[in-house]
């Protein structure tokens, strides 16, 4: 076993303020008991981070192997949401400068739903592309070869995601070859080795700083 004293991640280097990130997970529901618990350390960690509830969206898929083109669809539909969004700020703001032109329309007269839509309104869900996605599935080893290959399509399929996108994806996939490797990455092991670690809170932390440098470097800022 490594030393727990190499192993493992610190603690970031800087403290990101997740407040303005909007999240989605997805996962799994094989090997659901172990799902649910990485499922609520990813969740924590990323409300400790300061992200929204309401801007945490969760949706499920049956296997690990959904999870590519899950993930790839779920980026797509933060993008179409916010697109739909943005056509009534548009509106609007075309109306305010019509109304510059013509002084027969007064912002007053503008109903309740021509008034400029933010992508993220103050008492609501935000509607802007995610800022990050964490794919989360747990791969069991069976008895035939199974599951390395679905590791492999996993794996190989997220990585191409996140790079052809442009939006980070956390790589939540256990790929364990016993129940109790499993368990004890979920932080609910049962044997000799005690509860182990949640990597859910891994998971949260990359999510988070990932969000926060994506969105700079997008700008060109360094
Ligand atoms: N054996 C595990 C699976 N198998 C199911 C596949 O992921 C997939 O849902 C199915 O082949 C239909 O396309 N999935 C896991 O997430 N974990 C396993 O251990
Ligand atoms: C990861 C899997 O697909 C695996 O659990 C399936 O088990 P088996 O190889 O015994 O069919």
């Amino acid at each position: 076993m490594s030393d727990p004293t190499i192993k493992g991640l610190p603690p970031p280097p800087t403290k990101y303020d997740g407040s303005d990130f909007r999240i989605a997970i997805v996962h799994a529901r094989w090997n659901d008991s172990i799902i649910k618990a990485l499922l609520e350390g990813t969740i924590n960690k990323l409300k400790e981070q300061g992200v929204k509830q309401e801007n945490i969206v969760v949706k499920s898929v049956p296997g690990s192997y959904e999870l590519p083109f899950a993930t790839k669809q779920l980026i797509e539909a933060g993008k179409i949401q916010s697109a739909n969004a943005a056509p009534s700020m548009i509106a609007s703001s075309t109306t305010n400068l019509l109304s510059l032109i013509d002084n027969t329309t007064t912002t007053s007269s503008q109903s309740q739903s021509e008034k400029p839509a933010t992508a993220t309104t103050t008492n609501g869900p935000s509607t802007k592309p995610f800022d990050a996605i964490i794919s989360i599935g747990c791969l069991i080893k069976g008895s035939t070869m199974h599951f390395e290959y679905i590791c492999d399509a996993v794996t190989h399929g997220l990585m191409k995601i996140q790079l052809e996108t442009g939006t980070p994806v956390i790589f939540g996939v256990l790929t364990a070859l016993t129940d109790d490797q499993a368990l004890e990455r979920a932080g609910i092991g049962r044997g000799e080795k005690g509860k182990g670690h949640n990597h859910g809170e891994d998971w949260g932390l990359a999510a988070v700083e990932l969000a926060a440098q994506n969105r700079d470097w997008a700008k060109g800022v360094l």
